[in-house]
């Protein structure tokens, strides 16, 4: 069974990215497998170390967005790509826009190791 904890690798981390490419997310989407029984809505990548976003839990505590205290927001700004599925998508064959972006990301952490689980939001 997946952890948490590589679930969360899988669906948010690509420390070897950005790609400037407009499939980036068309591609990333598939290969992370979140286009399965459905097109995963919105997702975003962080192109910056695992080690980096690790650190985050260890950064400002903040509220997430379900009211759960565990919630932690990146000290600088961070490297992403935002995947949002286009109006057009039709299931199988889930179509995303690609919005590469530096923004503060939110993570919720648990665990012991204490490592991110959840990808909140970015600001
Ligand atoms: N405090 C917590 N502590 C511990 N665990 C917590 C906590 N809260 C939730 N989980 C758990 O996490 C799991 C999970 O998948 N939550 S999810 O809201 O659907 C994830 C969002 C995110 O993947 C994505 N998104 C969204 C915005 C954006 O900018 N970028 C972006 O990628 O969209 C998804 C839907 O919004 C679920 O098991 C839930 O129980």
């Amino acid at each position: 069974k997946e952890s948490r904890a590589k679930k969360f690798q899988r669906q948010h981390m690509d420390p070897d990215g950005p790609s400037n490419n407009p499939n980036y997310c068309n591609q990333m989407m598939r290969r992370r497998n979140m286009t399965e029984g459905r097109c995963k809505p919105v997702n975003t990548f962080v192109h910056e170390p695992l080690v980096d976003v690790q650190a985050i839990c260890f950064q400002g505590n903040i509220t997430c967005k379900n009211g759960q205290p565990n919630c932690h927001k990146s000290s600088s700004s961070m490297k992403i790509t935002d995947c949002r599925v286009t109006s057009g998508s039709k299931y199988p064959n889930c179509d995303y826009r690609t919005s590469q972006k530096e923004r503060h990301i939110i993570v919720a952490c648990e665990g012991n190791p204490y490592v991110p689980v959840h990808f909140d939001a970015s600001v």
